[in-house]
């Protein structure tokens, strides 16, 4: 099948989706029982999963029509086979051998096998080293012996596992020769293909209610002594030959593989839930009049405060950003994927920098900005119909689930001083890092200049990274390396984050400069990117002086200068949410509607509570009257 680029595919699957027999029809969940969301959001999954097959699309399509966008649409509660999708089946392709990929692919694509990613377990979730399931090896009856040492070592939070899945790519320590040889990845079935009760030595089931996304159907799994045969550990990587002899991976990290695509998967898709946002706050901010009549004897559109410029146009600046970033990433992911699976890693450490580095900012940074979003609409922001709390409650799941964002940033930041301090193999041509080892970029600061920006963008970084590699050089000196590295955590955070704005705003500038066919869009995005810039300066003015060259006076121009900018943006909001090309379906908000008729729909919204069924509803009898209130 040819390949499409991201939007044909949405604009493909969109229509298909929401023409759709079984999808096209959708039910408000929010007074569901937990069963009955359940029920709903999996049938709708199921339908999609038809569509997919349908369409004959291939993993990286299958990856790119999860996006929240349409997934959002879907399974509004959460995809209780998004990790079967986005996890399961990479996993499988990408870690499984050649044989093992024919023995299991086409059940998955029937249906037959329904997988999840089993990794994290109650007692560890970051620290993946010390995950206490075992997989030991027993050569006389070729077979793993899996087993959970106690309930601390339980599965805990796997996607789909709660009811959903027949099977999991499980994370365990293997043990050969009684040697322990690390964590490796083993197809396991762990219910019933037809039954779907769990196998024996199996103890599985759902975790229970989240802050949002309860549909995804996170599960525990308990294993007591379970035998798996030699030919399921997923051996594209490292083996183990029948008489327990071990070969290692070419990559130490090899089996980390699935990560390292999910942070980029998750990185792009974030986006989407910021465009649905600031496409909602866009739409309510014009809608909604509040205050002082002005001389047309109409109270002034919310959106013509200068505050609520603030809340709402810098985001969806981040909007423009931030897509074009991600998508960089998302490239650039397949070509060292190809490479990698070619056998050259020589790409993968700086793959995975920028991966850790791209999902902790940018899921942080959109969950920040949802929140604002949310904010800027006032009391109508708080209802769940408003589909901002469901935005940001997605959003944030994001800072956790795929590495949390603090110790991703640390993964960045280990590489960066590596690479400052010239201890990793020095960066290849093209490479995020090379303006370490050159001098500074000592452009000039200038308000309205884009490129004197990304300059000093540059310096911050720069600066950020030099500094954290010296005073961890200095104290390693004085002090054993875990402390050391304790005693800088809150300034390398700092340094890969920096090093993340970086990589952004150069990846755009880049983007506009390529620009060509029409000089009314390259303006429009020199805008947008103006306004980032002063945004991103306005949000950590005490970096720019300290490192980015900018004097006091400086950060006072650019102040004026982002306010300046935010009324030359605020004509053309509507119309660069226009440009998303989010149809109402799928926006789903009572405030966020292309016709703005948001007062209708509030009041439409309303009328689906059970508590206005009837006049007095029997709970008022039932718990009231009785109480002798
Ligand atoms: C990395 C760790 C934090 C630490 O690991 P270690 O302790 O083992 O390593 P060290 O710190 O000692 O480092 C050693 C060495 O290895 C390098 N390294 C580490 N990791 C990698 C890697 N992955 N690849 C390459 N190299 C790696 C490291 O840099 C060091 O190198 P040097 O020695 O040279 O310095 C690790 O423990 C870890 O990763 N922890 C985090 C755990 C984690 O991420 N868990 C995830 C569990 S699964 C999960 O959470 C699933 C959530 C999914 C939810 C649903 C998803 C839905 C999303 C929808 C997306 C839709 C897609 C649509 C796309 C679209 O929109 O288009
Ligand atoms: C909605 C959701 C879905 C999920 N789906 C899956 C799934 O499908 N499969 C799966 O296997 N897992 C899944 N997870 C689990 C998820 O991957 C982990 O929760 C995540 O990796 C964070 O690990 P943790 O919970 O151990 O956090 P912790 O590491 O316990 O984090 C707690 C705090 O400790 C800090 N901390 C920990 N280590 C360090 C360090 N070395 N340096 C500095 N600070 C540190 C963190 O910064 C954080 O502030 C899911 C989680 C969620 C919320």
């Amino acid at each position: 099948m040819v390949s499409r680029n991201r939007s044909q595919v949405k604009d493909h699957l969109g229509s298909k989706v929401l023409n759709h027999p079984e999808l096209r029809n959708t039910k408000a969940t929010e007074y569901m029982s937990h069963e009955e969301k359940y029920r709903y959001n999996l049938s709708r999954a199921t339908a999609m999963l038809k569509l997919i097959d349908e369409e004959g699309m291939d993993v990286n399509e299958i990856s790119k029509v999860m996006s929240h966008t349409v997934s959002g649409f879907t399974t509004p509660d959460g995809n209780p086979l998004a990790v079967h999708q986005v996890m399961f089946v990479p996993t499988l392709m990408n870690q499984a051998d050649d044989d093992q990929v024919s023995r299991w692919l086409g059940d998955v694509f029937n249906g037959t096998i329904v997988g999840t990613y089993a990794q994290t377990e109650l007692s560890h979730g970051t620290f993946v080293r010390g995950l206490r399931t075992t997989a030991t090896y027993d050569p006389a009856s070729r077979t793993f012996d899996l087993h959970t040492p106690d309930v601390s070592a339980a599965k805990w939070w796997p996607g789909g596992l709660g009811t959903t899945a027949n099977h999991a790519v499980v994370m365990a320590q293997l043990y050969t020769d009684g040697q322990p040889r690390g964590i490796h990845p083993f197809m396991v079935a762990i219910r019933d293909r037809e039954t779907h009760r769990p196998l024996p030595g199996i103890t599985v089931g759902e975790i229970g209610p989240k802050l949002g996304q309860n549909t995804l159907n996170n599960g525990y799994l308990l294993f007591d002594h379970v035998k798996v045969p030699r030919e399921n550990m997923l051996m594209r990587n490292a083996r183990v030959n029948e008489d327990g002899s071990y070969t290692k991976p070419s990559h130490q990290k090899a089996s980390y593989g699935t990560m390292v695509f999910t942070r980029v998967a998750i990185a792009l898709d974030t986006v989407d839930a910021l465009q649905i946002a600031a496409t909602i706050a866009a739409r309510y901010s014009i809608v909604r009049r509040q205050g002082e009549p002005r001389d047309d004897g109409q109270e002034p559109q919310i959106i013509d405060y200068q505050t609520q410029q603030l809340k709402v146009l810098p985001h969806i600046a981040a909007c423009y950003v931030l897509r074009a970033s991600t998508a960089r990433l998302w490239e650039h992911h397949t070509h060292v994927t190809s490479e990698v699976r070619g056998g050259d890693t020589a790409l993968l450490p700086e793959l995975h920098a920028t991966a850790c580095c791209l999902k902790a900012l940018v899921t942080q940074d959109c969950s920040e900005a949802i929140e604002a979003l949310r904010l800027s609409c006032g009391g109508h922001g708080y209802m769940t119909a408003s589909r901002l709390p469901a935005l940001y409650a997605y959003a944030t799941a994001g800072a956790t689930y795929e590495g949390e964002n603090t110790v991703l940033l640390l993964q960045t930041a280990r590489y960066l001083v590596k690479q400052a301090g010239g201890s990793h193999a020095p960066p290849a041509a093209g490479s995020a890092v090379t303006y370490l080892s050159r001098p500074a970029d000592d452009t000039p600061f200038a308000v309205g200049s884009p490129a004197a920006y990304v300059a000093a963008v540059g310096r911050v970084a720069r600066g950020r990274v030099t500094e954290v590699a010296a005073a961890l050089q200095a104290d390693r000196q004085t002090m054993p390396e875990a402390d050391a590295w304790n005693q800088s955590l809150v300034q390398l955070v700092a340094a890969a984050l920096a090093h993340g704005r970086y990589f952004v705003v150069r990846e755009f500038a880049e983007v506009v400069s390529q620009q060509s066919s029409s000089r009314a869009i390259q303006q429009m995005l020199q805008l947008l990117f103006s306004v980032y810039l002063a945004h991103a300066v306005s949000r950590a003015e005490g970096d720019f002086i300290t490192y980015g060259g900018l004097t006091p006076s400086d950060i006072r121009l650019n102040r004026r200068h982002l306010l300046r900018l935010l009324a030359e943006l605020r004509p053309h909001m509507i119309p660069l949410t226009d440009a998303f090309d989010l149809p109402d379906r799928l926006i789903n908000s009572t405030l966020g509607a292309w016709d703005g008729d948001v007062y209708r729909r509030m009041f439409e919204q309303a009328s689906h509570s059970p508590l206005n069924t009837d006049e007095v509803p029997a709970s008022f009898h039932q718990a009231m009257l009785r109480s002798k209130l």
